[in-house]
């Protein structure tokens, strides 16, 4: 295991990338969020978080993240609420091997606070069942209950209203282009499409998909764009979440692999498996 970590890190687990398959905005709420129907999808692509429990009952961070303020990161907002909620007296050393592009849309914040409320909730022996956690989740933010949920979804509301649905576990090619973007902004945009008709569950998978971030967001940011427009010559390619990652998938590794090679140079990108059922909570021994 990577030596960022120390050597008697009590538990050391994965925090996966989602992709959203595709992302409609039905419409804006009168507390500002949209309602969406969205598929949710794990990659096998993860950051490595450590912890170790603390009996004085503080909750530190040692990993150091430039433009986040220790109190603000994810990880460290869901240690507190966690330990808000059960009264614990316990607290944690955490470290973190960042993977995941920040602003990426690819779920890396949300995911680390799911790791993290799943990981404290074994080691301060809590024994809250995921539906629990999934709730206390959502104050963290929309997307953090599918990582703790752990399967692949069909979500609906802000994003929270999970049903598991099991798409094909294709290979993706996922571009990285470099800059990142706050999904508030991207929802606070005046020309966001908002008014796509609701699908129902029987036509989710039958269904294409498109996502309404996606113009807004290739307008505003040169660099999606520019990275947009080569990788969908090689194959049909999509914005994420509200960016600024983008991806196309292919039936195999060795197809994705062959993209990859056309890009070499031209863009930074990884190539990853989508998958069901999260490698967290593979991880954790969990059932499906
Ligand atoms: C919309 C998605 C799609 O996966 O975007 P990405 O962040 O992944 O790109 C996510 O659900 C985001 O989830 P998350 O990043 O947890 O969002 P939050 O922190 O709850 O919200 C950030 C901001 O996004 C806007 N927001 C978010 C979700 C939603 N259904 N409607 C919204 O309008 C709100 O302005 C909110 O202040
Ligand atoms: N542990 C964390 N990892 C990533 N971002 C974090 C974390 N904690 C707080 N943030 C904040 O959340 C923002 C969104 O991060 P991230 O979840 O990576 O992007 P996205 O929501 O686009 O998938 C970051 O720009 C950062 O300011």
């Amino acid at each position: 295991m990577t030596n960022l970590f120390p050597d008697d890190a009590s538990l050391i687990l994965p925090a996966p990338a989602k992709l959203n398959l595709f992302l409609h905005i039905l419409g804006r709420r009168a507390d500002g969020y949209h309602n969406l129907q969205t598929i949710f999808q794990f990659l096998d692509y993860s950051d490595q978080l450590a912890f170790n429990c603390r009996k004085d009952g503080e909750i530190k961070l040692h990993t150091i993240f430039e433009n986040v303020p220790h109190n603000d990161n994810l990880i460290v907002k869901a240690a507190n609420l966690l330990k808000n909620y059960t009264s614990s007296p316990l607290g944690a050393d955490i470290w973190i091997d960042k993977k995941l592009p920040m602003g990426g849309g690819i779920g890396g914040g949300s995911s680390n606070a799911a790791t993290t409320l799943l990981a404290l909730n074994q080691l301060w022996q809590l024994n809250l069942d995921l539906i629990t956690l999934a709730k206390l989740a959502l104050q963290l933010g929309a997307d953090v209950p599918v990582f703790v949920q752990g399967k692949a979804a069909f979500a609906e509301g802000v994003g929270e209203q999970l049903t598991p649905i099991t798409p094909p576990e294709l290979w993706f090619l996922v571009a990285i282009p470099k800059v990142a973007i706050s999904t508030a902004t991207v929802f606070n945009d005046p020309l966001l499409p908002r008014n796509t008709a609701a699908i129902t569950y029987q036509q989710v998978l039958a269904t294409e998909g498109q996502n309404d971030c996606q113009a807004i967001v290739l307008n505003h940011y040169p660099a999606v764009q520019d990275a947009f427009l080569i990788m969908n010559k090689l194959a049909p390619t999509k914005l994420t979440g509200t960016g600024a990652c983008l991806f196309a998938s292919f039936t195999t590794e060795q197809q994705a692999l062959a993209a990859q090679r056309q890009l070499i140079d031209k863009i930074d990108c990884f190539i990853a498996q989508g998958i069901n059922f999260s490698p967290l909570h593979q991880k954790l021994n969990l059932s499906y």
